[in-house]
Formats: C-alpha cells, sequence, structure tokens
C-alpha cells in the first residue's frame, strides 16, 4: 500500500538519524520536512521557544495535546530531567503508532508515555488512572478548535496548580481565536505571546504562553 507522509518521516530518521540520540531525531526530521515535504512539527524556530520555556520552567509532570509523528514529544523530552514524565495524547492510531516508533528510535521512551485516545475523554481520566497530581506543563498543539474546550477541562478538574504553565502553538496560523480570547481576558492566566513563523515557512505565527496563578 502507498506509504504515508508520516511513514516517509519515520522511515528517513530511521535511516538518517543516530539511535538513541534525541537531537538527531529532531534535527533529521526538520532536514525532510524543509526539503522535501512539510508537515505540521512545531520545528526549529518555535521549536526553540518551547526550548527556552522548559529550562525555565523545569517541569517534572509534562502534558502534551497533538502527538503526530513524535517531533515535539522528542523535543519534550531531551532536555527533561531523568525523573520527569510526559504524557502526550493522541487520537490517530496510524499518528500513534508512527510517533511511538520515533520516540523509541530517539531512546526518550522512559520519559514519554502516548496516550492513545481523543484529549476530551483522556484529560478527565489523568488523575485516576494515569496518576497524575497536578501538570507543571502542558503543551497545546492539536486541532485548534479544541484549545479553549481542553483547557476548560484541565481547569474543572483540578489538574492546573499555582504556576502551572499553558504554552500553545499556532496562535495566528491556523490560530485559536476563541482560546486566545478567553485566556487573555482570565485574570486566572498571565500570558506572553511569542511571534515566530510556521514551521518551515516564512508565514507569520505565534505561540501564548498562559501562566495559571492559582
Ligand atoms: O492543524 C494543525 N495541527 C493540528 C494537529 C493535530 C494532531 O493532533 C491530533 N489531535 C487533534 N485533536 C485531537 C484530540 N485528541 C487527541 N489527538 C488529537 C491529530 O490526530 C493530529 O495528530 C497545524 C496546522 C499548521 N498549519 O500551518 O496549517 C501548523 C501547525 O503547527 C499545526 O499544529
Ligand atoms: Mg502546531
Amino acid at each position: 500500500m502507498a506509504q504515508s507522509k508520516e511513514e516517509r518521516i519515520l522511515n528517513f530518521v530511521l535511516q538518517n538519524a543516530v539511535r538513541g540520540d534525541p537531537q538527531s531525531v529532531v534535527d533529521t526530521i526538520d532536514k525532510y520536512c524543509s526539503q522535501k515535504e512539510w508537515a505540521m512539527n512545531v520545528g526549529p524556530e518555535k521549536g526553540l521557544i518551547l526550548d527556552k520555556i522548559l529550562e525555565e520552567t523545569k517541569p517534572s509532570v509534562l502534558l502534551e495535546l497533538g502527538t503526530y509523528c513524535g517531533y515535539s514529544a522528542v523535543r519534550i523530552a531531551r532536555l527533561l530531567k531523568p525523573s520527569a514524565r510526559l504524557l502526550t495524547v493522541e487520537f490517530n492510531p496510524d499518528f500513534a503508532a508512527i510517533a511511538r516508533q520515533m520516540i523509541e528510535f530517539a531512546g526518550v521512551q522512559d520519559k514519554v508515555k502516548i496516550l492513545e485516545g481523543p484529549s476530551e475523554t483522556i484529560i478527565p481520566q489523568l488523575k485516576k488512572k494515569h496518576e497524575v497530581d497536578t501538570l507543571d506543563f502542558v503543551f497545546l498543539d492539536h486541532w485548534k478548535d479544541r484549545y479553549l474546550p481542553d483547557t476548560i477541562l484541565l481547569l474543572d478538574h483540578g489538574l492546573l496548580r499555582k504556576g502551572s504553565v499553558i504554552l500553545a502553538d499556532n496562535v495566528i496560523v491556523p490560530g485559536a481565536p476563541e482560546f486566545i480570547k478567553y485566556i487573555r481576558n482570565n485574570n486566572r492566566f498571565e500570558c506572553t505571546n511569542y511571534p515566530s513563523h510556521v514551521e518551515y515557512m516564512k508565514v507569520k505565527d505565534a505561540m501564548e504562553k498562559a501562566v495559571f496563578v492559582g
């Protein structure tokens, strides 16, 4: 059967990156997606903003919504301290399978757990089924119309604590206007905008950081 773009990206990594070296996996995906086929990874420019915020926050318990091929899961995991854990949620089984192989090849499988299913089902299960108390860091990179409802789910299920950081990709392109309107007008969040560009393109995009004040 014809290969999918995501399979081609994974195969390029398996053939060109260094097993057990997460930085080489990140760099190899960026090389493929900037030179051969565009794909919706957070990419190198917004990735550096993500890196910086992770290094400032030093989180132990992290949640990512929208694993896709696992690029940001590997990028995040490569910076985590040994005891830190990333839970990443993906409802497309084909993408989850690709991401699992990407994460294992990078050697970060001990820090990353893929939760297969829709975020609206998984978020309410985090405390009881996945032994989460509260989240230190949340990366939103799934369907953009899910950013707001899932943020409200996180609040309703007591998953945020004073200082929890929510970082949202793509608040310009494709955009998440309802999320931005809500989060910037909610005095329980302190927001910062990080202008950048759409991955592998010259089109303007931005990330938004929202710190929960409790
Ligand atoms: O559309 C974009 N991202 C959507 C990402 C979607 C990914 O998250 C999963 N998902 C969705 N809702 C889910 C709910 N629950 C679990 N997984 C879910 C989808 O199966 C996919 O793997 C996007 C688009 C552009 N762009 O330039 O067009 C640039 C970007 O950086 C982007 O992130
Ligand atoms: Mg994105």
